[in-house]
């Protein structure tokens, strides 16, 4: 049987970071990882950054929810019949409601070979702190998420005062007081940590609306190089209702597009030693159509 991990947590909370550091401290016990991750919208910046070698399939533009979960089905089918591995690790995008996309885990086709240890959910703390400026239906996902999670990584502790950390801590706590939460920075948890989870998939489950959210994705290409101020610029100017950016921003003066992160108003500029295709995909709640600078 190989042990199955699933990770939840909204939209930029840091699963892939987590999913790093998992994979690492899988393949330093010995054991080799597997990676099945979906993305909203049609560009697989996440599986760029995941390191190579390690078996991977993953599921574009959808959500590991009901409606995917046929799709989703067949690629972990695809996963055990090619690769040979010991753990896999399923990331679902920041829009889906976690037991929904346990659906296509515990598919019968699975059942002597998939062992479901939990969902591990990571929540943004200091989004945390401002969910009440969250519509309804994206604050019921967030709770959703954390609701159902068998561990709780209180994520993103570094923008957080002590004060912040104890009351985010506490109220995380009250909404799920089954689960096990630990602070985390960039998501750093020990593999023993995952590997002690004892799953509570409850059998009466609340679902958020997930079909009724209108999150939606957008990508867009630069046909030229932009000024980086004009383009944060652009960003600062951007609605709060736009809840993630991914991609690769080209930058004027410089040789290859920038890797470029935003989650919950901060932004991340890596350098990029290889050409990749100058597109970044926005990520937001009723998103008219927005225009690069
Ligand atoms: N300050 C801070 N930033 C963090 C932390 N953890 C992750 N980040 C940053 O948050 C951004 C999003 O992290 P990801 O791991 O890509 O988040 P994700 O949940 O996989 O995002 P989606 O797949 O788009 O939902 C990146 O820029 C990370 O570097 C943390 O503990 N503190």
């Amino acid at each position: 049987m190989k042990d199955v991990y699933l990770f939840s947590g909204f939209l930029g909370s840091g699963k892939t970071t987590l999913l790093k550091h998992i994979i690492q401290q899988v393949k330093d016990q010995g054991l080799v990882p597997a990676v099945f991750m979906n993305e909203l919208g049609e560009m697989n910046f996440d599986s760029d950054e995941i390191v190579d070698g390690v078996p991977q399939k993953e599921l574009l533009d959808g959500c590991i929810c009901c409606t995917g979960s046929e799709k989703s089905e067949a690629q972990i089918q695809t996963l055990l019949a090619e690769e040979e591995f010991d753990v896999l690790l399923i990331e679902t995008t920041g829009a889906a409601h976690p037991v929904e996309a346990l659906d296509a885990v515990f598919s019968p086709l699975f059942a002597e070979r998939l062992n479901f240890k939990g969902i591990v959910t990571v929540a943004d703390s200091k989004r945390w702190l401002d969910r009440s400026k969250l519509s309804p239906q994206i604050r019921s996902l967030y709770l959703e998420q954390i609701r159902h999670a068998d561990l709780i990584l209180a994520n993103k502790m570094d923008l957080l005062s002590e004060e912040e950390q104890a009351k985010v801590t506490y109220e995380i706590q009250s909404l799920n007081s089954s689960a096990q939460i630990i602070q985390t920075v960039q998501a750093k948890v020990p593999m023993a940590a995952l590997e002690k989870i004892a799953p509570s998939v409850k059998g009466e489950v609340q679902k958020a609306p997930v079909s009724k959210l209108n999150l939606n994705a957008q990508v867009l290409h630069f046909d030229a190089p932009v000024k980086r101020d004009v383009f944060e610029q652009w960003l600062r100017a951007l609605p709060e209702s736009v809840f993630r950016i991914k991609g690769y921003v080209p930058l004027e003066g410089d040789k290859y597009p920038h890797a470029f992160q935003y989650a919950y108003g901060m932004a991340q500029w890596l350098p990029e030693y290889m050409k990749m295709r100058p597109q970044i995909v926005v990520i937001g709640e009723n998103l008219e159509e927005v225009k690069l600078p």
